[in-house]
């Protein structure tokens, strides 16, 4: 659902929590750069999808604002997996590159997961390294030393910094993506988070059931108005993290929809904007793993 609703939720505003971050990241980027340590992301885009075109640009303009120094492999749709390795070993080689991503999706034709699986751990801005997968999976309590994937924690972090205190409650989690779905269960059962999560796919039988358990609810299901407000006890958090395009009937052009249907805001004590909410978190969370990274290379 877009802000401003009507209903009495209240907003999680990613917007202004990801200015407050990136605030701080900043300065932490001041501190690193004093110390003769120069963090640098680095983005392979592959195509013109204009989504991730749109996402990767955001992602420079972001590093700007913080100071952090931006390094882009840009491919043609048609590039081949030879050339997506190569972009990936450039960056691998790159001493200016402190962090990189490889923008998803990839075209049908790219073995996504032979390309994420060239990324080198130490420089996985995005977590999704299976090293750092693997990492999130063998600690389920005390720090973790390795990045994490962006969107389950801009999550987490939206919520932490609104108040809502996760411990003992139920998470329903709609969508089993690698970016989100698959791994924010891990985060969100760690011992220091202390969620109970459940998560619910195309295969899920009774969708409704799930969601109605739920405290919380986080869906990334990326298919427009899957989550209606009979399904949502009344009070739950809610946190519409799915993307799709959409024809609006009324104008009859197409847009960018979330998975929250409208009526949401009317049973919801909190309910994340789709724009506005998940989005700019994972972009600043990304800066958070590319200055920790730089962090723990001193
Ligand atoms: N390598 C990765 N690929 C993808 C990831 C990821 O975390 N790593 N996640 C998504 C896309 N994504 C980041 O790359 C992303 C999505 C949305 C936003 C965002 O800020 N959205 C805005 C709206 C922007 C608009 O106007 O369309 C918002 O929600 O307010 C940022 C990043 C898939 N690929």
């Amino acid at each position: 659902m877009r802000a401003p609703w009507s209903g009495a939720a209240r907003v999680l505003d990613g917007k202004a929590t990801a200015a407050a971050l990136k605030a701080e990241l900043k300065e932490r980027v001041a501190a690193l750069r004093e110390r003769g340590v120069t963090p640098g992301l680095g983005t392979v885009l592959v195509g013109e999808d204009p989504g991730s075109v749109k996402y990767v640009a955001g992602k420079h303009a972001d590093c700007a604002e913080v100071g952090i120094l931006s390094i882009r492999e840009d491919l043609p749709a048609s590039a081949t997996q030879a050339e997506v390795a190569a972009a990936v070993d450039r960056l691998n080689a790159d001493p200016a590159c402190t962090g990189y991503i490889v923008q998803l999706p990839l075209p049908a034709g790219v073995d996504t997961n032979a390309i994420l699986e060239r990324v080198d751990p130490d420089k996985d801005a995005d977590g999704l390294h299976p090293t750092n997968l693997g990492r999130l999976v063998l600690r389920a309590s005390g720090p973790i030393d390795s990045p994490l994937p962006c969107t389950p924690r801009g999550c987490i972090e939206l919520m932490e910094r609104h108040g809502i205190d996760l411990a003992g409650r139920n998470v329903c989690v709609v969508g089993r993506g690698v970016t989100v779905g698959r791994s924010i269960g891990l985060l969100l059962g760690r011992k220091d988070v202390n969620a109970t999560v459940d998560i619910c796919h195309t295969g899920t039988t009774d969708l409704a059931e799930h969601v109605r358990r739920a405290d919380v609810v986080i869906s990334a299901a990326g298919s427009s108005g899957i989550i209606t407000p009979e399904m949502v006890a009344p009070g739950a958090v809610v946190l519409d993290v799915g993307v799709s395009r959409v024809v609006d009937p009324v104008t009859g052009k197409g847009r960018i929809a979330g998975d929250v249907a409208d009526g949401v805001d009317e049973v919801a004590s909190w309910l994340s904007p789709n724009p506005g909410g998940v989005g700019p978190m994972t972009r600043a969370l990304l800066l958070a793993n590319v200055v920790e990274t730089a962090e723990r290379s001193l």
